[in-house]
């Protein structure tokens, strides 16, 4: 069975990659909106969903000559407030980073993750979907303003949720961690592993 990441993330890839799977990648688009009264965990769910449907719609035309089941993987990273509904998505420029970081500053996130596997056939058909949903607590130091202007500076903080890395420079922001780090850099590595193995068993049955 072929393996698809549908990420542009590299540090997803990277992750999958150190587990030794093998997998191609492919890059996704989707309306990242969120809707209003929106749950945060509906929303990422809802997000796993569209790119897998998106990824499949890509399936027919790229692999109409292939044989077999494809598994593709989706997932979703946000970051949430203390008060549990306040979405941290990528910060749309620094104003949007800094006003993001002072409602961090010296308390507690959560960073949720929604995976999904899909099983298509080379028809772009969807067999089979399991899903994982995965939460990790991350409490951040009190940040000043000479901090955050550094951390923006070094262009880092763009493309993350919540505007920053756990893996990176925003490691030093981070005072502990209750969770899966892995969740929190964008794919809960060994809940994703085991959601692999069931569905390896299930496709041999197919
Ligand atoms: C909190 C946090 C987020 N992130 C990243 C993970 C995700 O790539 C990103 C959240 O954006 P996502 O929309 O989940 O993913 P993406 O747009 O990067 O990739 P794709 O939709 O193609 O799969 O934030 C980190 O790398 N480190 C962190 O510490």
């Amino acid at each position: 069975m072929k393996i698809i990441l549908a990420s542009t993330s590299p540090r997803r890839q990277q992750l999958l990659a150190l587990a030794d799977i093998d997998f191609v990648t492919q890059a996704v688009e989707v309306d990242e909106s969120v809707l209003p009264d929106e749950t945060p965990q509906d929303y990422i769910v809802r997000m796993v969903q569209a790119k897998a449907a998106a990824a499949g719609q890509d399936l027919t035309e790229l692999y109409e000559t292939g044989e077999g089941h494809y598994l593709v993987i989706t997932s979703d990273t946000i970051g949430v407030l203390a008060d549990g509904v306040s979405i941290l998505v990528k910060p749309t420029d620094k104003a949007d980073a800094f006003a993001m970081w002072q409602k961090m500053s010296n308390t507690q996130h959560a960073v949720w993750t929604a995976v999904q596997l899909t099983v298509f056939d080379n028809k772009g058909n969807s067999l089979h979907t399991e899903n994982i949903l995965e939460k990790t607590e991350v409490t951040f130091v009190e940040l000043d303003e000479p901090a955050m202007e550094a951390y923006w500076a070094s262009g880092e903080p763009a493309d993350k949720a919540g505007g920053y890395a756990i893996q990176g420079k925003g490691a030093a922001w981070v005072e502990r961690i209750n969770g899966s780090y892995s969740n929190v850099v964008g794919l809960p590595l060994s809940q994703t592993l085991v959601a692999i193995k069931n569905i390896e068993k299930k496709v041999a049955g197919l």
